[in-house]
């Protein structure tokens, strides 16, 4: 047990707790000490570009993967390697999900629910993710939106205390990546606890109420995503179109794209108008994508 757990209620309050975790990979230093806390009844989101070292991190803490140092405390005990009872409170969501072709999604929901013997009831689990108009369907005809759903419910089948989705919506419409936060939400809202990997920084915005940014392996910001927003010092951010090179000190340039940090936008875009041939300007609040910009002068689509 670990000193500082805070009880409400007879619950604890830490879920999840890591205290400098690491994992090498030769020279690559996949996760280079990190350390962090999940709270109950909170979205706690890890957003990062491709290979920051988000999956590591997750299935290390899944028991999927070893760490090579570092502790790992769940509901207030050290649980580096996870035993029966603590998987048992836990869910997953893998980036990638493997189900047999031939069931059906009420199948396949029932089958996991029964190597659990308890959780969720099926029919209010078809409900929640909108599986019901497809339950009969067969696995391998499922489009990426009905099977990555089908993937989020059994994350949840078991109705685990924390459930980790790495990436959840990725390579989803809209529509689909809507419905998706909108049953995250509703588990938060029943107090459950939700670990999400993304690097859709829209994501973690609506959903998240503490952000960990990490590049490289490392932590290099934290807090909740409008913190995280007014530490940064962005105040407005300006974007524009232009051929010209523009003498402007901006946060990133993509082709004849660029986004400009100003606390003075009136005088920046009276000078871009009378000096520079401009087009498509749009005034708007800084983002966690102009945070990460401005802590590593990268984009997170990278
Ligand atoms: N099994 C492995 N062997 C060697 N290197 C690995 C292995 N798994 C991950 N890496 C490397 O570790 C780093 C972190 O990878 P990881 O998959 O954890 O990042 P990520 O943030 O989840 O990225 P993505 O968003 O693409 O999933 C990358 O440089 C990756 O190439």
């Amino acid at each position: 047990m670990y000193g500082s757990i805070t009880f409400k209620g007879g619950f604890f309050l830490e879920i999840l707790k890591v205290v400098d975790l690491k994992k090498h990979y030769g020279d690559v230093k996949a996760v280079d000490g990190i350390s962090f806390t999940v709270e109950r009844g909170t979205v706690f989101s890890f957003l990062g570009p491709n290979g920051a070292g988000k999956t590591t991190t997750v299935e290390i803490l899944e028991s999927l993967r070893k760490k090579d140092s570092g502790e790992i405390y769940y509901f207030g005990e050290r649980k580096d390697v996870l035993d029966r009872e603590t998987k048992r409170k836990i869910g997953v969501c893998l980036q990638k999900s493997a189900f047999f072709e031939n069931l059906t999604v009420w199948e396949t929901l029932k089958l996991f629910r029964g190597l659990y013997g308890t959780g969720l009831d099926l029919k209010e689990v078809m409900g929640l993710f909108s599986l019901e108009n497809i339950e009969k369907k067969m696995v391998k005809t499922l489009s990426g939106g009905q099977l990555q759903r089908l993937a989020v419910a059994v994350a949840f089948i078991n109705d685990p205390e924390i459930v980790f989705l790495d990436e959840p919506t990725t390579g989803l419409d809209p529509q689909a990546r809507r419905q998706i936060w909108d049953t995250i939400e509703h588990f938060k809202n029943l107090g459950k606890t939700i670990f999400l990997t993304t690097h859709y920084m829209e994501e973690a915005e609506r959903l998240s109420d503490h952000v960990c940014i990490i590049d490289h392996g490392k932590i290099i910001a934290e807090g909740t995503p409008s913190s995280l927003i007014s530490s940064s010092g962005l105040k407005t951010v300006v974007e524009f179109d232009c051929d010209q090179d523009v003498n402007v000190r901006y946060l990133e340039k993509k082709e004849n794209h660029y986004v400009v940090e100003t606390d003075a936008p009136e005088e920046l875009i009276k000078d871009l108008l009378k000096n520079w041939n401009v087009s498509n300007i749009v005034i708007r609040k800084p983002n966690l994508e102009d945070v990460f910009l401005k802590l590593t002068g990268r984009d997170l689509r990278e």
